[in-house]
Formats: structure tokens, sequence, C-alpha cells
């Protein structure tokens, strides 16, 4: 297996059926990833260690999925000049609006970039890891054009079909 070009992390194991939206993305075009949880809360050392690591360990984007106080994203995204792709989770109590907030609004200087909540975030952030890794690489640009073609075909046109 070729060594992982984006980590996936997440604050709690309960995020992972969330991530793994992300991470079938990621198979599907056939782009290496590792999993991991992480929280800025429960692991703050795991966290440091783990971003000030990722860039020398060869990672090239890092997707980071919290819910409620949603501070993994922005943290992570405070110790590394990787790309961030923060996906909010969402949580029982306020359906995901403030994992939504804490990621996205962070201060001017270290960005984050917010997907939507939940699955459809976690699906959006997959396929944006692979735009982005496609620049570099156009036997995976091919890939993804060719999955965005089998989605198109997949589209009835009329409804009943
Ligand atoms: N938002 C964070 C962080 C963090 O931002 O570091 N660590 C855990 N959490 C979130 O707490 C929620 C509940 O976690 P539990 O299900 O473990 O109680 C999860 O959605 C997790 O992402």
């Amino acid at each position: 297996m070729n060594p992982p070009l984006v980590g996936v992390i997440m604050g709690s194991r309960s995020d992972w059926p969330t991530l793994q939206a992300a991470t079938a993305m990621l198979d599907d075009l056939a782009i290496p990833y590792e999993a991991r949880v992480i929280s800025a809360h429960r692991t703050p050392e795991r966290m440091v260690a783990y971003a000030k690591s990722a860039s020398a360990r060869g990672l090239r984007i890092i997707i980071a999925g919290a819910g409620g106080a949603a501070h993994l994203p922005g943290m992570v995204a405070s110790l590394t000049t990787l790309p961030v792709l923060g996906v909010p989770v969402e949580s029982h109590a306020l359906r995901g609006q403030d994992s939504l907030y804490s990621i996205v609004q962070m201060p001017g200087g270290i960005p984050v970039a917010t997907f939507a909540i939940g699955k459809p975030g976690a699906i959006n952030a997959g396929l944006f890891a692979a735009s982005i890794l496609a620049l570099a690489d156009p036997a995976l640009a091919a890939r993804l054009a060719d999955w965005r073609a089998a989605q198109t075909a997949r589209v009835p046109e009329l409804p009943e079909d």
C-alpha cells in the first residue's frame, strides 16, 4: 500500500460513520489515507504531535471532522500549513449548527475549508481532497473525471425511471 496522502481525523469514534462517507470517496478514487481518532479536548497532546508531524510524514491534506464545540479542525490548522478540510458532524442537541459555526468562523489568518453538515459534507471533503491532489496527478485527474461521468450517467432524465 502506498503511504497515506490524506489524514482523516475525527474528534470521537462516534464521528466515524460520518467520516466514512469521506473515506469511501478516497477508496473509490484509489487515494491512500489513514484514519485516526484525535480530539483537541480529550487528547490534546496526540493532536499536537499529529498535526506537527503530518507534513513530514508525507500527508498532503487533512480532513478533520468533529461535532458540537468542534475545535479540532481549527486547532489542527493552527499547527500545520497543510490544507485542512473541516467536516461539521451532526450533533444531537443542535443538529450540527454548533459544529458548523465552530468550524467555519475561523479568525483571519488560520483557514479551514468548511463543508456541509454531516455525510454530504464528508463526501464533498473527500472529493475536494481528490481535486487538490489531482492538480499534480494526471492519472487521478482522469479517475476523478470518470467518477463524475459515472455519477452523471446514474441520474435518470425522467422522474419515474
Ligand atoms: N468536537 C470534538 C472534539 C474537538 O473538537 O477536539 N473532540 C471531541 N469532539 C466531539 O464531541 C462529540 C461527542 O463525542 P462523544 O460521542 O465521544 O461523546 C463528537 O462529535 C466529537 O467530534
